[in-house]
């Protein structure tokens, strides 16, 4: 039988929530939900209502481990799954128990053959599922075989996705479990290509969509998504994805990827977090001349018309989830990117992956593979080919840590650091005007318009590539890096594999095998006389997910440099001695989990001591307290 009830509501405070149900002190046997279903939605289950209503805390990490110091301990939680809501007064939220086909098709709580008997008595389940019960361990092991039995990567990526969208908790231990294997198909190389065929691959919608059409309506629309305590919303408008382009609407892959490496590698738990894409249209010929193409079929909004909608956004995000949600911007193009980031940066939590994390990751690999050339980041000479958000992300944070650690000024340190764009060296003597991001680094030289002379000219002991281009390093610019320096560094940054500026084994190759290198999407190991050179991978990915933990966990407001600095000399010291003898400039992702606690608990820490932080009084021990809140994916006992 089933009853629905619609629930009172105690203000909109951002704080409103079902009583025992919403917060962290839910009590009962069942896979509790609030939904906003009507009742004839549920099939098999009985919609319930708890009483009284009491306000809850918005706590900054409501995770699911039973006894979590954020949450406060208190009973067992069943599911873990917490909910926050707010405004009832708008929507007829209610609070489900699914059970029996419903249970089975809600990829939150889904265990598939792992329910015990027990459960399968009490939850509706009987003759629902073949007899047998296997374990989730066994479960792990019959997927990662299924995975593999695909050649191609896309249909890994799809079978992923379908595995998210039956059984959250068995992707997350699946992915955790063979990060190394799984991360270039969740992630990059392939989510580049699931991104290109968007349209084509997905069957069911993930994230949240807001278009042009929504204008006016963005609190609606955020509304509609069935989690309330969001802690991290990834946003792109899809116009640079990867190194691909404008890829429109079909850019969703990204954020729905970058969250779940939230979830995964840095333990935010996944109904916390809010892949969305906004779809202002797409400049790309083929999208809109295709039929199937899912966004709207319209060239860019720009000016005005844009800065509103991203407003009316920005605004609502806010007033929906609270001060505190982290808005993590993702391959906006650089003529967004940079004024988005300056003009929220004071109103709201927002971090540019692609400027700021780019940057913080990079630095930690400069900062370790010091340990292998020598010397100090000042006795360094930096060329980037490619002068965007990466590349002059990446240029300001480096000379941000010179600056501290020298306490030269910035001008001066600047001028050791030199970029390429497409028309050539960036000089002062440039005719054409220049985007204000590349003005700091148009420095006195002769006009250069390759990237071989710049290199040779410049002489830098670092090269960096955040161009977009594939195969821009070419032989002889890579043997003109060998021929200038002992060990070159060289970075090839750019995504996915068929745009990085060179391959692991060409870098290795023509430098002879003295490179030091890393790159944005993965290479396999590369064998060159009798020696196997193992490369890094210098992808952003090892700081977000923890960096975004550190500031959920200590409540911190604002995203500050010095939070980027922590950060990426939290990575560097997770380099070891074995991973410096491989020539490995970072850490392997087996360990990631590790690593994003101890990223998360510097940034934390940082944050304290600027005043960023606002979850009083602040844990003893951050790194543990990191560990505590991160969300594991092992199934829960539903009773
Ligand atoms: N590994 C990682 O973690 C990350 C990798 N990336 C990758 O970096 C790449 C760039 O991203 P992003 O900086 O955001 O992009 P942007 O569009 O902001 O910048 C690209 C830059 O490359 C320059 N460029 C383009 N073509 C050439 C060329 N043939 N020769 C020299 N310069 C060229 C552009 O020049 P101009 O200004 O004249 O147009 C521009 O300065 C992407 O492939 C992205 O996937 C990005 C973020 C993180
Ligand atoms: C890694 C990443 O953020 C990018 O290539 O855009
Ligand atoms: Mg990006």
């Amino acid at each position: 039988m089933i009853s629905s009830t619609r629930c009172n509501f105690l203000g909109n405070s951002g704080l409103g929530g079902c009583g025992n149900v919403c917060g962290g002190q839910r009590r009962g046997s069942g896979p509790w939900r609030v939904s906003c279903m009507s009742p004839s939605n549920d099939r098999n289950g009985s919609v319930v209502m708890e009483t009284p209503l009491k306000e809850i805390k918005n706590e900054p990490v409501v995770e699911d481990v039973d006894n979590n110091p954020i949450s406060g301990g208190g009973p067992r939680d069943v599911y873990g799954e917490d909910k926050a809501t707010e405004d009832h007064s708008v929507t007829p939220w209610s609070v489900s128990v699914a059970s029996g086909y419903t249970l089975l098709r809600d990829p939150h709580f889904n265990k598939g053959l792992a329910f015990t008997e027990k459960e399968r008595d009490a939850h509706y389940l009987r003759g629902l599922l073949p007899p047998t019960t296997i374990p989730q361990e066994t479960q792990v092991k019959k997927m990662i075989q299924h995975i593999r039995q695909y050649q191609v990567p896309l249909q890994r990526y799809t079978a992923m996705m379908d595995l998210q969208e039956r059984n959250e908790r068995l992707f997350y231990k699946l992915l955790i479990e063979h990060v190394e294997e799984l991360l270039p198909i969740v992630y990059t190389p392939t989510v580049g290509e699931a991104c290109q065929k968007y349209g084509d691959i997905f069957m069911r919608p993930q994230g949240l969509y807001i278009s042009l059409n929504e204008k006016g309506r963005i609190l609606e629309v955020l509304r509609n998504w069935p989690e309330k305590n969001i802690q991290v919303i990834v946003v792109t408008d899809g116009e640079r994805i990867l190194g691909l382009g404008d890829l429109g609407c079909q850019g969703m892959g990204i954020p729905v990827g970058k969250l779940s490496l939230y979830t995964a590698l840095g333990g935010v738990r996944p109904s916390a977090c809010l892949p969305i894409t906004i779809d202002v249209g797409t400049n790309n010929e083929k999208l809109l001349n295709d039929e199937l193409y899912i966004g709207l079929k319209r060239r860019r909004a720009t000016g005005q018309e844009y800065s509103e909608l991203i407003h009316e956004f920005m605004t609502a995000v806010k007033q929906t989830y609270g001060e505190k949600v982290l808005i993590q911007f993702e391959d906006f193009a650089n003529h967004n990117a940079f004024d988005l980031l300056e003009k929220y940066r004071s109103t709201h939590l927002v971090f540019n992956d692609d400027i700021q994390g780019t940057a913080s990751v990079v630095l930690a690999g400069l900062v370790a593979a010091l340990k292998l050339v020598g010397g100090n980041l000042a006795d360094h000479r930096f060329l980037f080919l490619g002068a965007g958000e990466a590349g002059t992300g990446i240029a300001e944070l480096i000379a941000l840590e010179i600056s501290k650690q020298t306490n030269g000024p910035l001008e001066e340190i600047r001028k050791n650091i030199w970029l390429v764009d497409s028309k050539g060296l960036i000089v002062k003597s440039r005719k054409e005007s220049l985007q204000h991001f590349k003005k700091p680094w148009a420095h006195e030289h002769e006009p250069v318009t390759s990237l071989l002379d710049a290199v040779n000219q410049i002489k830098p002991t670092v090269l960096i590539g955040t161009s977009g281009q594939g195969k821009t390093f070419t032989k002889e610019v890579v043997e003109a890096m060998a021929s200038l320096n002992e060990k070159p560094i060289i970075l090839a940054l750019s995504n996915p594999t068929s745009q990085s500026e060179c391959t692991a084994e060409e870098a290795y190759l023509w430098s002879r095998g003295s490179a030091i290198f890393a790159s944005g999407s993965p290479f396999p190991p590369f064998e060159y006389k009798g020696k196997v050179f193992v490369p890094g991978q210098s992808n952003n990915a090892y700081i977000f997910p923890g960096f975004g933990l550190g500031l959920i966990m200590s409540g911190t407001i604002r995203v500050h440099d010095d939070l980027l600095l922590a950060a990426s000399e939290a990575l560097a010291e997770q380099v070891t001695e074995e991973n410096f003898e491989k020539g490995l400039i970072f850490p392997p992702f087996t360990n990631i989990r590790k690593i994003s606690a101890h990223i998360a608990a510097k940034v934390a820490a940082k944050a304290y001591e600027l005043g960023l932080a606002t979850r009083l009084p602040q844990p003893k021990d951050l790194e543990k307290f990191a560990e505590s809140c991160m969300y594991t994916p092992a199934y829960r006992t539903y009773r």
